[in-house]
């Protein structure tokens, strides 16, 4: 039997753009784009691992919103990817690449255009239909 993995990203909001980072290379999964974020840590709770995970890979705070789209499940040859994504906003913009080889900002057009890891399509098929305007933060 193949082992869940639950997984959380961040969806990065800055005005109507939406922040990608791609996958260094000689990582599973290398050279493809995702969203910021990584494995949920026993005992930790989303949000918390949310930020624990920007910390580390970007060396940035930020604040965690809502559930951005339907959890996606996708089975890989390494396991069951759970992923759920949550909007966030960055408090810090240091952007220490560790875990990535760039960023980018792109507008909700231009979403798919980008090779997403394979996991991430059915949120950004999602997100491409989202009013982004009507994303409400309470912290
Ligand atoms: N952070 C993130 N991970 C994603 C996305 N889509 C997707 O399939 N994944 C996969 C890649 C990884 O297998 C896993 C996240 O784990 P991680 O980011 O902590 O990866 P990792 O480098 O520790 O994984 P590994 O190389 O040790 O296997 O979820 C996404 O949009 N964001």
């Amino acid at each position: 039997m193949k082992k869940n993995i639950y997984v959380v990203g961040a969806v990065l909001l800055n005005e109507d753009k939406i922040l990608a980072a791609k996958r260094a290379e000689g990582r599973t999964l290398g050279g493809m784009w995702e969203f910021p974020g990584g494995k949920v840590e026993k005992g930790e709770t989303p949000q918390a691992a949310l930020k624990r995970e920007l910390a580390e890979e970007f060396s940035d705070q930020i604040t965690v919103g809502p559930q951005a789209a339907k959890t996606a499940v996708y089975e890989y040859k390494f396991g069951i990817i759970h992923l759920t994504v949550y909007y966030a906003r960055l408090l810090t913009r240091n952007f220490k690449l560790i875990a990535h080889s760039r960023i980018r900002w792109v507008s909700q057009t231009e979403l798919t255009s980008l090779e997403w890891a394979p996991a991430d399509w059915p949120i950004i098929w999602e997100l491409e239909h989202t009013d982004l305007k009507q994303v409400k933060f309470y912290d």
